[in-house]
């Protein structure tokens, strides 16, 4: 009986792997005698099938701002018009992956580059990846962008003033932190650092005081994928 790979060269479906020119292993980091494999299916050739360009929405800004709320709602909008979708969560992801993680400088520092490493994996299959984490540091999101690429990096601050996310307060984390309860929270008495190259801004207001929706705040999201050309397939 012939062995899977050689019906499908027969059949001139298997195509033989790029090698790097390098033959040789090296070390990167902490890692010894590995060496880098070339030859997936290329990003396009995933995006052309699933009419989408993959790319990394991060969402900032402080807890109760709404990065879970708006990327929930985007992402269901995304999935009612035929777009793959992945969403990353501060709350969830610290579950699993980054359990081993708590709130010092050090540990949200390597939380956000573990996460900005999954999603550049996610966002190299053509996937439109949703992140929200707080990410208070600028020089942890600014070192994602660069890792994900300009252009497939769109950074979303959500610039909710602390009296509202203090106000809004789902969890009953800003009462425990002003009670003295819970240390090193951000917005309180660990940093949070705004962006200055946002993407895109949502603010919770118009200038006129009047409360946007998640439902609006995710629409104008909406709206800037589909005028950067994330919603239809890579151009021929
Ligand atoms: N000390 C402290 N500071 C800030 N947030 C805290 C803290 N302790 C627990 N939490 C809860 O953890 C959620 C934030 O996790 P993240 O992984 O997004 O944080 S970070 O990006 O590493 O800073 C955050 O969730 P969100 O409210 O969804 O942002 C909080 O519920
Ligand atoms: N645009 C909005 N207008 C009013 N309330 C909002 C808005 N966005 C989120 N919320 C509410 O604010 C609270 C915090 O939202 P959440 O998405 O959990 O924030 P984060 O993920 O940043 O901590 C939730 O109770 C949510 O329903």
């Amino acid at each position: 009986m012939q062995s899977a790979p050689s019906l499908l060269s027969r059949f001139g479906l298997l195509r033989p792997a790029m090698s790097r020119s390098l033959s040789t292993a090296y070390d990167v980091g902490s890692s010894t005698n590995i060496k880098w494999h070339e030859g997936a299916v290329p990003t396009e050739t995933k995006e052309a099938t699933m009419k989408q360009r993959g790319c990394v929405v991060w969402f900032t800004g402080l807890s109760g701002s709404g990065k879970s709320t708006v990327a929930c709602t985007l992402e269901h909008a995304l999935a009612d018009s035929g777009k793959v979708t992945a969403l990353l969560d501060g709350d969830n992801v610290r579950h699993g992956l980054n359990s081993n993680l708590g709130f010092t400088a050090a540990d949200r520092e390597e939380n956000i580059r573990r996460i900005g490493e999954v999603s550049k994996l996610f966002a190299d299959t053509g996937i439109i990846t949703l992140v929200s984490f707080i990410s208070p540091y600028r020089r942890d999101r600014d070192r994602v962008r660069e890792r994900v690429g300009q252009g497939r990096f769109i950074e979303v601050f959500m610039k909710v003033p602390i009296s509202i996310c203090e106000e809004r307060d789902p969890k009953g984390l800003y009462k425990k932190a002003r009670a003295g309860k819970l240390k090193g929270f951000t917005g309180i008495d660990d940093p949070y650092e705004e962006p200055t190259n946002a993407e895109v801004v949502l603010e919770a207001e118009t200038p006129e005081g009047k409360r946007i929706s998640p439902e609006e705040q995710a629409g104008k999201l909406l709206d800037y994928l589909r005028s950067k050309g994330f919603l239809a397939g890579p151009s021929k």
